[in-house]
């Protein structure tokens, strides 16, 4: 039983993570500022809300908790606005991650497991996506956790701090009990974006761009479920406890799915027509970001084992028709 605290706890992931960590024996302390977060969804331990800016304010957290690892989920992430507003993106995730590692060295906490993602490959056709494909971000988002990656190995180096990067690609899905799940405000994502428009709130889904190379036309995009997303948090945790040596690893399930196929599963899973029209594509998108890699089932035992679309959409809806709104 450890002190882990996780930044972004109050988030989407992060509180996945927090319940995950809470069923493993952990005693999770969600460290967050709930600029996208919710109080409410902090649930399996302490929080502590702060912002990755404040030094003083992670020092204490640092000085009172005595974390054995840090899991960071804490970043901005919206693709569309990084491409508006980089600075946004280099300040917070950039500056942030900064500003973390710095409390790190400083308290001595020598593991932490970093949310990277596969937008940090780019658009890359026929290049395999595995961990050696090396970076080529097409936006300020990707880029940002790129300059983390590489932060991570120079602090890393100096301070003694073991480091591993989980590059996710698409996550999607909620808790099995429905007790968390996806709450962004606005929210970006097609899944939720697709299920509000199915159940009337909000007006038809709008396909970003139907022109692209693929065989309908629709982006490409490898899905993975939020729980078994959390699960590889844990495995990377034993990972850095026995001293493994690899600091990258994909998570996504090797397999692709197009913007209107997913549409299409939404529509069969939940009984509902969902109403689109199309539009034009979205500054900053590639074409297609599908995982080429099975590093992570060979070094960590982890397997995708949720990750069908019938499941993601079917706990997403679930979730969708609490109400989406936390209530203490
Ligand atoms: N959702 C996905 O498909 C996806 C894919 C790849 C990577 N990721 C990464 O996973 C992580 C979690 O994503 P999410 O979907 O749960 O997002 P989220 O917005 O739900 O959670 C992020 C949390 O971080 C907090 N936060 C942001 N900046 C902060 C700061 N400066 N100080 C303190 N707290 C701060 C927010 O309040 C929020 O609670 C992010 O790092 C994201 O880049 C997500
Ligand atoms: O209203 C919408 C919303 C999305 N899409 C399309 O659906 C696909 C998935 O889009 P999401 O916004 O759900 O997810 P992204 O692929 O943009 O981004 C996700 O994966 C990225 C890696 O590609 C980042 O890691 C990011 O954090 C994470 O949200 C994209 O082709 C997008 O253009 C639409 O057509 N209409």
């Amino acid at each position: 039983m450890a002190n882990i605290l996780v930044t972004g706890g109050a988030g989407y992931i992060g509180s996945h993570a927090c319940k995950a960590l809470a069923k493993a024996g952990h005693v999770p302390i969600a460290y967050d500022n709930l600029v996208t977060g919710w109080e409410e969804a902090v649930r399996f331990g302490p929080f502590e809300r702060g912002d990755l800016h404040s030094g003083d304010r992670l020092d204490e957290v640092f000085a009172k908790w005595q974390p054995e690892a840090v899991m960071h989920f804490a970043a901005l992430s919206n693709v569309g606005e990084a491409s508006r507003e980089p600075g946004l993106y280099w300040r917070n995730n950039v500056g942030g991650s900064m500003g973390l590692l710095d409390a790190m060295a400083k308290a001595g906490c020598r593991r932490i497991v970093f949310s990277s993602t596969c937008a940090t490959y780019g658009d890359r056709d026929g290049v395999v996506l595995d961990e050696q494909a090396g970076f080529a971000p097409l936006n300020a988002y990707g880029a940002s956790k790129a300059a983390v990656e590489a932060m991570l190995a120079d602090y890393g180096r100096a301070y003694d701090i073991a480091h591993v990067s989980f590059r996710y690609f698409n996550v999607a899905g909620a808790d099995v009990d429905g007790e968390i799940g996806e709450a962004h405000d606005p929210e970006t994502h097609l899944i939720p974006l697709a299920l509000q428009a199915a159940t009337g709130r909000r007006g038809a889904l709008t396909l970003f761009g139907t022109d692209y190379p693929t065989p309908d036309g629709t982006c490409i995009r490898d899905y993975v479920h939020v729980e078994d997303l959390v699960a590889a948090h844990i495995l990377g945790l034993d990972h850095l406890a026995r001293g493994g040596v690899e600091t990258a690893f994909n998570l996504g399930t090797g397999r692709g799915f197009s913007v209107r196929e997913v549409v299409s599963a939404v529509a069969r899973v939940t009984g509902l027509q969902v109403p689109m029209i199309e539009g034009a594509r979205r500054e900053g998108d590639a074409v297609a970001l599908v995982s080429g890699s099975t590093l992570a089932g060979e070094v960590l035992g982890w397997q995708a084992e949720r990750s069908t679309l019938d499941a993601m959409i079917g706990s997403a809806f679930a979730w969708h028709q609490k109400g989406t709104v936390y209530k203490a």
